[in-house]
């Protein structure tokens, strides 16, 4: 009788000679026909033991795979998003908090299709047309992430029936859609823009991407070189911003929050834009300085640190809930010159005792916030026209009461994260024309004088104004206008000495013409 070998002993591949044969069923018998029809390529991802799988469906290499859970999702946050009664980021977050379920590379493709759905509404609603986005949220998303992706990065089984009204949403150019909605903004802001600048085409194209993340380096704690080496040590790639000496721009968003360098307070998160409104202030050690609209303080950090923690600012703004995020970013930062107020309005009591006793004021002044579509792209949709209107009163009335506080030869700074001319040069010339007493100063020369170099054309093109725009400079769309209070003039010499000369000139008016009547 022949011995079986122990199992160990089997040679790989040995097969019993006398086990009985199984017999196949039905089933079984289909899908060895399947495997035999497959190719090479495909028998490596099948999976024989489930139904197709959505993971292993054939895709170009480095193709990004959609799942079912990130369609679902992502139909589940713009149900919310898309009702544009809130600012997309903070909904978003409120989503993700709940959304425990989901793993980084879901949260990440949610995100981006969040981004990119707020920053192509005007494209996708006219590819959806007659259905309304808000309406059908689930197909927004799908449309939003074949348009990102491709439609084949989506399997069947997750399109079903959807895939055909997919493809016929997909179908026209978008060379063919109008031109307000090619340039993805309401109708009413493109026939401002296309008014006041030839490059708008440009300028409309820029402001459909991403920004990067600038930081502006607290001069009191560290040094650019010192941050990016810092942070490429942590394997995150920075480099010098183009124009404020003091930006340190990252291409990619790690959460920097939990960074020790954010919370050391070296760096703060602000646009390279914002940080040179600060520097168009040139505020010097131990003056007296108000940040008129101060909000959760950008800015007014940034004017703390050039006045080395010395003198005092007043960071007003009428939202107290904003400006309770000054004091923890104060601290961090390590700054002890900065006293917040809140106040009821511009007229406040607060700002009248402060009347004639400013070095300088800046008024960042509340906006439409078009210039900063890059990084808040649902702002787009949120603010309309009547809106424009409502803040340009308000811009002129708080640039106004602002005046007020300066002192003789003090510096007023006026600026706006918008690029519309009607809340930047309108507001300043209308202003200069009611105060006669206020001189415009030249922005680029403030700026070159500490080291800031921005390209001569742009001095050309605006003039006395600080105008950053997205297309030319790769920041957000900033203004500012450096106004300065003119100094009361001296009594001349002549006038000061008591001769019967001067007696006469000194003479009210009506006194000489009561006396001339005679
Ligand atoms: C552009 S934001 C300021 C941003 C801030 N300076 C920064 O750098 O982060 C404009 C601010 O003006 C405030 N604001 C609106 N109306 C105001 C008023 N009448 N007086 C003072 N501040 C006002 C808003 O609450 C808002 O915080």
């Amino acid at each position: 009788m022949a011995t079986e070998k122990p199992r160990s002993a089997r040679k790989p591949g040995y097969k019993r000679q006398d086990a009985p044969k199984r017999k196949l069923t039905d089933r079984q018998k289909a899908a060895k026909e399947r495997w035999a029809k497959m190719t090479p390529e495909e028998r490596q991802t099948h999976d024989k033991t489930k139904a197709p799988n959505p993971r292993m469906q054939k895709q170009h290499p480095g193709q990004v795979r959609i799942t079912s859970l990130v369609v679902d999702e992502l139909g589940k946050a713009l149900r919310t998003i898309l009702k544009l009664d809130g600012p997309a980021d903070v909904l978003m977050s409120i989503y993700f908090k709940n959304a425990r379920h989901l793993g980084p590379r879901e949260r990440t493709l949610i995100a981006e299709g969040i981004y990119y759905t707020m920053r192509h509404l005007s494209m996708i609603t006219w590819r959806m047309n007659p259905v309304r986005p808000d309406k059908a949220p689930r197909l927004t998303g799908l449309l939003a992430l074949a348009l990102q992706h491709g439609l084949d990065a989506i399997h069947d089984q997750i399109l079903g029936k959807e895939k055909e009204t997919l493809k016929n949403m997909l179908a026209p150019k978008s060379s063919d859609a109008p031109k307000e909605i090619q340039a993805e903004v309401p109708k009413w802001l493109y026939d401002l823009a296309v008014v006041q600048c030839t490059d708008h085409k440009a300028l409309f194209e820029a402001m459909q991407e991403g920004a990067p993340l600038d930081l502006r380096v607290n001069s009191l704690k560290s040094t650019p070189d010192e941050v990016i080496l810092e942070l490429e040590e942590h394997g995150v790639k920075a480099e010098k911003g183009i124009y404020s000496p003091d930006c340190v721009r990252l291409f990619t968003k790690p959460a920097l929050t939990q960074w020790p360098i954010y919370k050391e307070g070296k760096v703060d998160v602000q646009d390279e834009g914002s940080q040179l409104i600060a520097r168009l202030m040139q505020p010097k050690r131990g003056e007296m300085i108000c940040d008129f609209c101060a909000g959760a303080g950008g800015k007014t950090l940034a004017l703390g640190a050039l006045m080395k923690s010395s003198g005092r600012i007043y960071a007003f703004d009428v939202n107290e809930k904003r400006l309770n995020g000054l004091a923890p970013r104060m601290r961090r930062a390590g700054l002890s010159n900065i006293y917040p107020v809140v106040i009821r309005d511009e007229h406040d009591k607060h700002i009248k005792r402060l009347y004639g006793k400013m070095d300088r004021v800046l008024v960042d002044a509340p906006c439409s916030g078009t210039g900063t579509y890059r990084r808040n792209p649902d702002l787009k949709w949120r603010f309309g026209e009547e809106e424009l209107n409502r803040i340009n009163d308000i811009q002129k009335s708080v640039l106004r009461s602002a005046a007020k506080m300066l002192k003789p030869g003090g510096r007023l700074v006026y600026s706006t994260c918008s690029i519309l001319k009607r809340e930047n040069q309108d507001v300043i010339e209308e202003f200069l024309k009611e105060n006669e007493d206020f001189e415009l100063l030249d922005a680029f020369d403030i700026l070159q004088k500490q080291g800031v170099e921005i390209n001569p054309y742009q001095k050309e093109r605006f003039g006395e104004y600080f105008v950053m725009l997205p297309h030319l400079n790769k920041t957000d769309g900033f203004f500012g206008a450096v106004l300065q209070k003119k100094r009361a003039e001296k009594p001349s010499k002549r006038l000061t000495q008591n001769t019967p000369e001067n007696a006469e000139a000194e003479k009210p008016a009506e006194k000489k013409a009561e006396e001339a009547a005679k």
